[in-house]
């Protein structure tokens, strides 16, 4: 008898810069090994980061399968494609202030930076619910609850 397929669903986790991704990532990884990501995937390593102009000419030689300027956009079309089957879950903080708190301790950006991603953050979160493009949308306030949900919604069925 033929042995069914194993599907396998991939799992899309986004949300604003410094709301805790890499950090639940990390959890996740911790404790299964090779699942989540490769050996040896790492930041810096397996991104690639480019300068605006040379990221424009990279579009203008066709070097990308595809690309796009916003995160909500791409998600659809890949929804649209159908090409995969991902599951999607986004990551919100407790509130702005506490997103600011947060990129400001981890001191990895200047503050213009920190000016800009906060800016973004504002534009993802305000999309975030009227998007209905998540499976799961989390709200990252105290970090063992939320590795929990995580945990429960990747190898469950949960949504909360
Ligand atoms: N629940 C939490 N409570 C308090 N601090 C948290 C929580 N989750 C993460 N942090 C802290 O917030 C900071 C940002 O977290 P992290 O780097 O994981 O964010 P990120 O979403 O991966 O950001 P980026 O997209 O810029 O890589 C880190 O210093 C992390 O330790």
């Amino acid at each position: 008898m033929a042995s069914k397929p194993i599907v396998v669903r991939p799992i899309i986790i986004s949300g604003p810069s410094g709301v805790g991704k890499g950090t639940l990532i990390q959890m996740l990884d911790d404790a299964h090994p090779g699942i989540f990501t490769r050996t040896g995937e790492t930041k810096g390593n397996t991104y690639f980061y480019v300068s605006e102009p040379d990221f424009k000419s990279l579009i203008a030689e066709s070097a990308f399968v595809e690309y796009t300027p916003s995160e909500t956009k791409w998600q659809r079309q890949m929804r649209e494609r159908a090409i995969i089957d991902p599951r999607y879950v986004f990551i919100k903080p407790p509130s702005f202030d506490e997103l600011e708190t947060r990129l400001r301790k981890r001191s990895t950006e200047t503050d213009a930076s920190i000016e800009k991603r906060l800016g973004r953050a504002k534009r993802e979160l305000e999309q975030v619910d009227a998007s209905g493009l998540y499976d799961m949308v989390l709200v990252n306030e105290d970090l063992a609850v939320s590795y929990d949900k995580l945990k429960a919604f990747v190898w469950g069925s949960s949504t909360e």
